[in-house]
């Protein structure tokens, strides 16, 4: 071959040949020749020093001989395989046995040129095999690149912060990097080939599949959405991911060959990612919660309430329903809060807190409005019967007392409650009349519960009016002080007279406790109204016991905030001295709940009166705890059965049974009894046949002025008579 083109190595310039011959001069017209066609060539002559040149320099190609002294052709060529094994070989040799040229083949030479040789075919032969060479060392190294190019892609999809994944046509993961391992437990491998919905939770299925299948979603209008997915495991906890994906377009994605990883990819009709949001999603949950919560007892807050109460009434006036509102205060809670301190007390509202849960349904909003109040949302009630059950149920699961480390402390509960829409149609309004309710549940005594009325909240106009016309009325002593007799039930003799007050307005006439008392106690007007009231019935009662009535007990009612006074004993005792009424015929009416309010203070004062030869009642008896606990703890001479179980004497069997139990109770007790309200022959009859003490009620007659009493007193069968059958 002509040496006109120099043959050059494809990739690193002219290929670098080693001949390696013994003859010197062989060697040298070897080299020439080659040289003359541009190559690179250095000459060996002998095994031994082609082995030391390999050892040194880098070859392209080796033309070697194979009948050598020390070192053969075949030592040399294992030495290049060993040290350059890209360097191809080509033997030259004038050994042409068949086992020599194979041998030689075997170990890795690429071709043979028998010796003597023909110049064109040798330069034919080496062109040859540098040609396939580096066609070879070419094809390698875009081996190595494209390795290197997916180890790169591979490296950056698999340390992806996101999930990264490819669905076919059906929604079946056909790509889905190792990130679903540390993120949701899944082997890539396990995930693969099967539908994405496995791993979406159940809530939120439907909007996931939607999602995919949307009619304008491609690659520039990706779709973004929050989903929950479902971790690996038995746990079946969720991960919040906000997952955005879109479309595949045939052009975009033209390989359906393999990629490492989970899954090939292999008809890949959408591609996404998936970040996790939980964190995010988890904060926000807190900040919202915390908005609309408080978190000592976990109940919806103020603001929380009052949405769900807004909602609740729109329901109500569509559908022409009624709810109730009720307003919770807890009594006592300060007492406690300041004498164990706040950690008690925060753990006295946390046990409350579930305490009232209990008598709760679904539906029902307990919410902490603010300190010790609650309110309480019940958005389906048929009427008043409803709301009063679940009042006297809240009431109740309060009683028992709270174990707080080594105290056992009592709280109870004041309710008001308010029903649309005959309280407030407005959420403000209904939550602002159970407040004035349960203020008068606190008023009278706590621990009990009313409804709204519209008396309660006189509007302050109207209020102001009042209690100017009480202030005067307190001046000009226009207040009148009525007597109820209570009769023996063995005898029909009057044994007693129970002082009612009365106002007698100028303008508006005769008013009764009802119209003004809740704003004599607001007003802390009460005390000068008892001391009135008090005054009056001993001047009244004690001319009677002086005229020879020697026994006629007066009874007299006290409220709840006059028995606290820290000065009550004093003043009572002030007050019938005063009047030289004799104290073993007066009698003080309290009710259950004054005493319960504050039992070791309450008890205190009661024994200072008794020692004196007070007598003390417990007024409404039955309707609060109707405790025995305390009965025999105190210096109590009588009980005075509420009116409503001596109502329910005609309606039926179950009622009339409080009455038989209040009675013996009370023999046990050896109690007096009195029963308020009789009203009918048949109820005497049967509180008789009981063996209850005394009556009193309207079937002897209702409370009258004194005149009337006086005449009574004097002719006690002509008059009483006449009542009874009128
Ligand atoms: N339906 C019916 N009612 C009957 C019958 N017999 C008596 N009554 C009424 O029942 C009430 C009984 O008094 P109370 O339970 O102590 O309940 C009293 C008492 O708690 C309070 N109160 C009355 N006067 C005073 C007072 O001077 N001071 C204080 N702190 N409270 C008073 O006001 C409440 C209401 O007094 P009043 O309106 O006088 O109403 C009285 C009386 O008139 C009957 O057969 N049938």
């Amino acid at each position: 071959m002509a040496p006109d083109q120099p043959n050059k190595h494809t990739l690193h310039g002219a290929a670098r040949i080693l001949v390696v011959d013994d003859e010197p001069r062989l060697a040298s017209a070897l080299s020439t020749l080659l040289r003359s066609c541009g190559y690179d060539v250095t000459e060996a002559h002998g095994g031994k020093q082609a082995c030391e040149l390999a050892d040194t320099l880098r070859f392209d190609l080796a033309l070697l001989d194979l009948r050598m002294p020390e070192v053969d052709g075949f030592a040399v060529m294992s030495h290049l395989n060993s040290r350059q094994p890209e360097c191809a070989i080509i033997v030259i040799s004038g050994e042409s046995s068949f086992t020599a040229v194979s041998r030689a083949l075997r170990r890795g030479a690429l071709d043979y040129v028998r010796k003597p040789f023909d110049p064109e075919e040798l330069i034919a032969t080496v062109k040859g095999v540098i040609g396939k060479q580096s066609l070879l060392k070419a094809h390698e190294d875009i081996q190595v690149r494209l390795e290197k190019s997916e180890a790169l892609h591979r490296y950056i999809v698999n340390s992806s912060p996101d999930i990264v994944f490819m669905l076919d046509a059906k929604g079946h993961f056909c790509f889905i990097n190792s990130k679903v391992e540390s993120l949701l437990g899944y082997k890539p491998a396990e995930l693969c080939g099967k539908h994405f919905r496995n791993i979406l939770d159940e809530r939120d299925l439907a909007r996931g599949v939607y999602a995919l299948n949307a009619p304008d979603i491609s690659a520039d209008n990706p779709r973004t959405l929050e989903i929950r997915l479902k971790t690996r495991g038995s746990r079946r906890a969720t991960r919040h991911f906000e997952i955005t994906a879109f479309p595949i377009s045939p052009q975009a994605w033209t390989h359906n060959g393999s990629t490492n990883g989970g899954g090939n990819g292999q008809n890949a009709s959408y591609y996404g990612t998936a970040r996790d949001v939980t964190e995010r999603k988890e904060a926000e949950a807190f900040i919202n919660f915390q908005a609309y919560h408080d978190l000592l007892t976990r109940l919806p807050n103020r603001a929380l309430f009052k949405d769900r109460l807004e909602l609740a009434i729109t329901h109500a006036r569509r559908g022409h329903q009624k709810l109730a509102v009720m307003f919770l205060d807890l009594d006592r809670f300060k007492i406690i809060n300041d004498t164990l301190g706040h950690a008690m007390g925060d753990r006295l509202l946390q046990a409350v807190t579930q305490r009232l849960e209990g008598c709760l349904r679904k539906g029902d909003t307990l919410s902490r409005f603010g300190g010790d109040e609650f309110t309480l949302l019940l958005p389906s009630v048929h009427g008043h019967e409803d709301a009063s059950q679940i009042a006297r149920k809240l009431i109740k699961t309060l009683k028992a007392p709270f174990l707080l480390g080594e105290h056992e402390v009592y709280v109870g509960v004041s309710i008001g409650i308010a029903i649309y829409p005959e309280a407030g149609c407005s959420m403000d309004q209904l939550i602002q009349n159970a407040d004035i309710a349960m203020y008068h549940v606190k008023a009278r005594g706590k621990d009990s519960y009313r409804f709204y009325s519209e008396s309660m909240s006189i509007d302050s106009t109207h209020r102001l009016l009042l209690e100017r016309d009480l202030r005067i009325a307190l001046e000009k002593k226009e207040l009148r002080v009525f007597y109820q007799p209570q009769v023996c039930a063995r005898t029909d003799q009057i044994v007693g007279l129970e002082a009612l007050v009365r106002w007698q307005h100028p303008e508006r006439g005769l008013l009764y406790p009802r119209d003004f008392l809740s704003l004599a106690e607001e007003t802390k007007l009460i005390g000068l109204l008892s001391e009135q009231v008090l005054d009056q019935a001993c001047r009244d009662v004690g001319q009677w016991i002086r005229a020879g009535h020697k026994d006629l007990r007066l009874a007299v009612n006290l409220s709840p905030i006059e028995v606290e006074h820290p000065r009550f004993v004093e003043t009572l005792i002030e007050r019938v001295n005063a009047n030289r009424f004799p104290p073993a015929n007066l009698e003080i009416e309290i009710t259950e709940n004054v005493i319960m309010n504050d039992l070791e203070q309450i008890s205190q004062k009661l024994r200072e009166l008794a020692n004196i030869g007070v007598r003390i009642a417990i007024d409404d008896f039955g309707t609060g705890y109707s405790s025995l606990n305390y009965l025999h703890r105190l210096p109590i001479h009588t009980l005075k059965v509420d009116q409503s179980f001596v109502k329910a004497i005609r309606s039926g069997v179950d009622d009339a049974c409080i009455v038989n139990a209040i009675v013996a109770m009370a023999h046990g007790l050896k109690l007096e009894i009195v029963a308020e309200g009789v009203e009918t022959e048949k109820q005497l009859d049967y509180l008789r046949a009981l063996g209850c003490h005394q009556v009193q009620g309207f079937f002897y007659g209702p409370a009258q002025p004194a005149a009337e009493i006086s005449k009574l007193l004097t002719h006690p069968k002509t008059e009483m008579a006449a009542t009874a059958s009128s």
